[in-house]
């Protein structure tokens, strides 16, 4: 399933959350919209899925229009939250359980679909346990299991690894390349991580301060910029320099006699937004 967003506004009193935001998520990718804080994600997520209603633009999935009130579309669609907005006092089988019946899967299906979810999630052993006992890994499998167990075409993901550790975010990176793979789900996720974007994605829109201002495969955004980036340190500041190949960056390094304390490393996405807007996304 494809979408197409065209010039989307949204204001919130005085504050214009989306000035005229046009994207495309093509047919079983994994498209990030990247930004920091405030850039406009969630709002743009939040009316994709019937949320919030914009105030100008337009949403084609498949060619159809979406306003909020198209259930048809709505059924075809996943949502995983920014926050777990789980029953903390429910089981994982009984959280799933009540999504299965608010979304009509009949009564035979729906155990064999929990059972099935179970298994994907690797929650099988916790099936038991309250949401709220469950560690923040777990707690995001769960929510991502309830968004996927009415086999949606879309999934919406909004910060899919916010606050959680390393370790688990790795691990969860997996399992949402295995849910785009084994299950054929098309996925946008919005993001401020860099690495997640560049590891799950094969399609990023930069967004800031409510604006697409730049988009592309992330492969070819670190193309546009190098290979290697030199970081010096100077004056309690880091500068960036880029360069095609080891050799010139070497160079460059030596160049400075030592007088900085400076490091290469590959070019990153954090650069491509750093050359667009002077600023980094992470802070
Ligand atoms: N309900 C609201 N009322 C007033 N202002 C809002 C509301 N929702 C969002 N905003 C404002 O709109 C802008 C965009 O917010 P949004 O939540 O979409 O950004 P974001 O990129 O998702 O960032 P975050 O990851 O921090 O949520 C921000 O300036 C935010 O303060």
């Amino acid at each position: 399933m494809q979408i197409e967003v065209i010039n989307l506004e949204k204001s919130f009193g005085n504050t214009k959350a989306l000035k005229g935001v046009s994207f495309t998520v093509k047919h079983n990718s994994i498209t990030a919209l990247l930004g920091p804080n405030g850039a406009g994600k969630t709002t743009a997520i939040n009316i994709l899925t019937g949320l919030l209603k914009q105030d100008r633009g337009e949403i084609f999935y498949d060619k159809t229009p979406f306003t909020p009130k198209n259930n048809k579309i709505k059924k075809l669609i996943g949502v995983v939250p920014q926050h777990n907005n789980v029953d903390r006092d429910l089981t994982v089988v009984e959280n799933w359980l009540v999504h299965s019946i608010l979304y009509g899967i009949n009564k035979e299906k729906r155990i064999n679909k929990i059972n099935e979810m179970l298994h994907f999630t690797g929650l099988s052993k916790h099936k038991d346990k309250k949401a709220g006992k469950l560690s923040g890994g777990m707690k995001r499998r769960l929510v991502i299991g309830r968004a996927l167990l009415h086999e949606p075409k879309i999934l919406f993901l909004d910060e899919p690894t916010v606050g959680l550790d390393p370790a688990t975010r790795r691990h969860l990176w997996d399992f949402i390349k295995s849910i785009n793979i084994k299950l054929g789900c098309t996925i946008i996720l919005t993001t401020h991580y860099i690495e997640e974007a560049e590891t799950l994605s094969n399609y990023v829109y930069f967004i800031d301060n409510g604006k697409i201002i730049k988009e592309g495969e992330p492969e070819s955004l670190k193309n546009e910029v190098g290979k290697y980036t030199l970081e010096i340190f100077k004056d309690n500041k880091t500068v960036e320099e880029y360069f095609n190949s080891k050799k010139e960056a070497l160079e460059r390094l030596n160049s400075l006699n030592g007088v900085y304390s400076a490091k290469i490393r590959e070019v990153n996405l954090e650069d491509v937004y750093l050359k667009l807007t002077g600023r980094k996304i992470e802070i």
